[in-house]
């Protein structure tokens, strides 16, 4: 690929903020309006010493698992993606609905620079899309306790986020006659207080309801006239492990901490970064007013370094284009799955593109097994081939299903919406 990009009968590509790329492939039916898939090129760091079984970029194989940072976030859908497209172009398959492909650069640090680019390339150019496909949420079989079966869960929202600094300013002064309290203790007081009191199980109270109705089969009524007695028993079992926990609440994680810059100086400043993920059914400016409670303490200072709010409900009706697509799509290459909506825990970078598509979905078929829900952004990330080989098949009838214009018909028994 040149720098400036490439141009063919059968694609246009660029590059945007000079790593970024965008890719349009033109539908022969214009009626039809277009989509687009997301993937991100970048990865977050990784530590050989940190215990991996093999050094991070070196892609080795062990018993059919290719290990290396981004494999499951999100090489497997950025390489899922051009190979099916580039097996559809090589058959000569030329699309009735057009689509676009983006590959973000800087997705880990919040895509400021290539998704909110390429959003600014296509707005200028006019584009609306009838949906997105973007990563977040995966097939995860065996990691619902109670639920027989893989459950693909297809993101149709995203929690916010906020990151807060706390601090507290002190005097300096000599070692030899410190105050009573420290500004190290002081903040430590507080993010301890932040630690033992978790932001309140919100568990039903946003689309995550929807998932469990799906899974389990649930009727609507009936859970929703129970919801005392489902709500707590499931929220107890759900908070135990870090990863369910995540679907249950506003998350709290300290995840810097300094002051101090010699043993015989008394620091004058601590300072605490506090990153949370803000449940559907709350907003960043209830999180402030619920950090400041619980601290309680005005020594303390409070300042939001940035926030958002949990992103908009994408549709999964059976009026739904892209949820019933993805769906048929998944249905057709895993019969054994049960596809429900879910609400993606982490952020991605199709929050930048809600101006250009009311529809976004965060999903990839990449299958997650008890243990591996700690691979992402951890050590020993991997994918099996098998898996690989099922993202291209994936990502490969997608693109020929989006060309149906009537909506698939409901699937066989067991798997209605
Ligand atoms: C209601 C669901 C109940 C139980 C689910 C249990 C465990 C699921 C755990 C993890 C879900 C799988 C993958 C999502 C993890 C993070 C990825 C999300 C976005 C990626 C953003 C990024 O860092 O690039
Ligand atoms: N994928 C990242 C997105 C992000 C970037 C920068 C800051 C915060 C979040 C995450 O969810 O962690
Ligand atoms: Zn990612
Ligand atoms: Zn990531």
């Amino acid at each position: 690929l040149s720098e400036a990009g490439v141009e063919s009968q059968t694609f246009k590509h660029e590059v945007v903020a000079n790593y970024s790329h965008l890719f349009w492939v033109p539908g022969s039916d214009l009626a039809l309006v277009p989509y687009m898939l997301l993937a991100h090129i970048d990865v977050v760091p990784a530590d050989e010493n940190d215990g991996w079984e093999v050094p991070p970029f070196s892609a080795k194989e062990i018993d059919g698992f290719i290990y290396g940072r981004g494999t499951i976030d999100n090489k497997q859908s950025v390489m899922g993606i051009l190979q099916a497209l580039e097996y559809l172009l090589i058959r000569g398959y030329s699309p009735q609905r057009g689509f676009f492909i983006g590959l973000g650069h800087d997705e880990e640090v919040g895509g400021l620079q290539g998704a909110m680019n390429i959003v600014r390339v296509l707005k200028k150019k006019g584009v609306q899309l009838a949906f997105i496909l973007d990563e977040g949420l995966a097939v995860l079989d065996g990691v619902i306790s109670g639920l027989q079966g893989p459950a693909a869960l297809i993101g149709i929202s995203e929690k916010g986020q906020a990151t807060v600094k706390l601090s507290v300013f002190k005097a300096p002064g000599h070692s030899s006659m410190p105050p009573r309290e420290s500004s190290i203790g002081i903040l430590a007081g507080a993010v301890k207080r932040l630690e033992d009191n978790p932001m309140p199980i919100l568990f039903g109270e946003g689309p995550e309801r929807r998932t469990f109705e799906h899974l389990f089969g649930l009727p609507i009524k009936f859970v929703m006239s129970n919801m005392w007695l489902f709500s707590p028993l499931i929220g107890r079992v759900m908070e135990r492990s870090p990863d369910t926990n995540a679907f249950l609440r506003t998350t709290t994680a300290v995840t810097m901490f300094n002051s101090g810059v010699k043993v015989n100086v008394l620091p004058s400043l601590a300072e605490a970064y506090v990153n949370l993920r803000i449940h559907p059914a709350q907003t960043v400016e209830e999180v402030l007013e619920f950090i400041q409670s619980t601290v309680g303490d005005e020594r303390v200072k409070m300042e939001l370094v940035n926030g958002f709010d949990p992103l908009p409900v994408s549709s999964y009706d059976e009026t739904s284009f892209g949820f019933q697509t993805i769906k048929k799509t998944l249905l057709d290459q895993f019969p054994q799955v049960t596809v429900a909506p879910g609400v993606c825990i982490g952020n991605t970078d199709s929050r930048h593109y809600t101006d250009l598509a009311k529809d976004i979905y965060r999903f990839a078929p990449t299958w997650i097994r008890p243990g591996d829900t700690q691979r992402f952004h951890g050590i020993n990330e991997r994918i099996s081939k098998k898996n690989y080989e099922e993202l291209v098949v994936f990502y490969f009838n997608l693109i020929q299903n989006c060309d149906i214009k009537e909506l698939p018909s409901p699937h066989s028994a067991g798997h209605e919406l």
